[in-house]
């Protein structure tokens, strides 16, 4: 198989360490992402960013992480990209950002280029226009308003996108809003995988994205000797809240 390489935007080269990584903050730097710079929240058109860091890849895949404000989306994409996790002050998502990272699935590179979007309503705009394109989803849920996550998705992104329902800070009953059956309750409801993760511990992160790598790369290369359900493999490999996967 052909091996591709990825280039990495801007905002994959950024060091969380720093403790504002790109696509969080007040707006008021320019950044550049494949075909968009923002602005002030505004998206331009643009060339994509060079950057010299690469890697190869055998396939590649949009994914989006959804969801409302605060509910941890860049502190799991970080987690997940970086192993590490941002603790201190909340600085919103302006606007929209991406990762990528190349998992080794069964022998295959897959790319995850991973869209990180905003959660408050005013970047509403901006998210619609990434999810046609979008391969996967994850949403994270703080209440109700999954519903109308769920709905939106159906609305903008394509069919037979894969979804995963992901209820975040479960190391922490203080900050965590949804119980985990509640969580289950809701995914059985529209048919979708569920798992608790932390960002802050790293439970069940790396498992999120590599189940819908393994989902994603099934489906596209159609192997009929190859089994993979994504619901079975997610409740195989699932950790519960107590233990400490990272
Ligand atoms: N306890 C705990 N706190 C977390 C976890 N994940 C994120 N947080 C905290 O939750 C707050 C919001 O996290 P973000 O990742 O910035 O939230 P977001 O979903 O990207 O928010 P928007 O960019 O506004 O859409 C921050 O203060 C994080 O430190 C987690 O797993 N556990
Ligand atoms: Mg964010």
């Amino acid at each position: 198989m052909s091996r591709k390489k990825t280039v990495k935007g801007k905002a994959a080269s950024s060091s969380p360490s720093a403790g504002s990584p790109s696509g969080k903050g007040a707006g008021k730097a320019a950044r550049s992402s494949p075909g968009i710079v923002q602005m002030n929240g505004v998206v331009h058109p643009s060339r994509p960013s060079i950057s010299n860091s690469s890697e190869f890849y055998d396939i590649a895949f949009k994914v989006m992480l959804v969801g409302d404000s605060g509910v941890g989306k860049t502190c799991l994409l970080v987690r997940f990209k970086d192993g590490a996790f941002l603790a201190g002050s909340f600085i919103s998502t302006v606007g929209i950002d991406f990762r990528n990272k190349v998992l080794s699935i069964d022998g295959v590179k897959v790319k995850l280029q991973i869209w990180d979007t905003a959660g408050q309503e005013r970047f509403r705009s901006v998210t619609h226009a990434y999810y046609r394109d979008a391969h996967g989803e994850t949403l994270q849920h703080t209440c109700l308003y999954q519903h109308a996550w769920l709905t939106e998705i159906h609305e903008y992104a394509q069919q037979d996108v894969v979804l995963m329902l992901l209820g975040n800070k479960a190391d922490s009953t203080h900050d965590r809003v949804v119980k985990r059956e509640d969580g289950e309750r809701l995914a059985k409801e529209f048919g979708v995988p569920f798992m608790e993760t932390s960002a802050r511990s790293g439970l069940n992160v790396e498992l999120a994205f590599t189940a819908v790598a393994k989902e994603l790369k099934h489906r596209s290369m159609k192997d009929p000797n190859e089994k993979f359900k994504l619901q079975e493999y997610v409740n195989k490999e699932m950790k519960g809240a107590g233990c400490c996967r990272t």
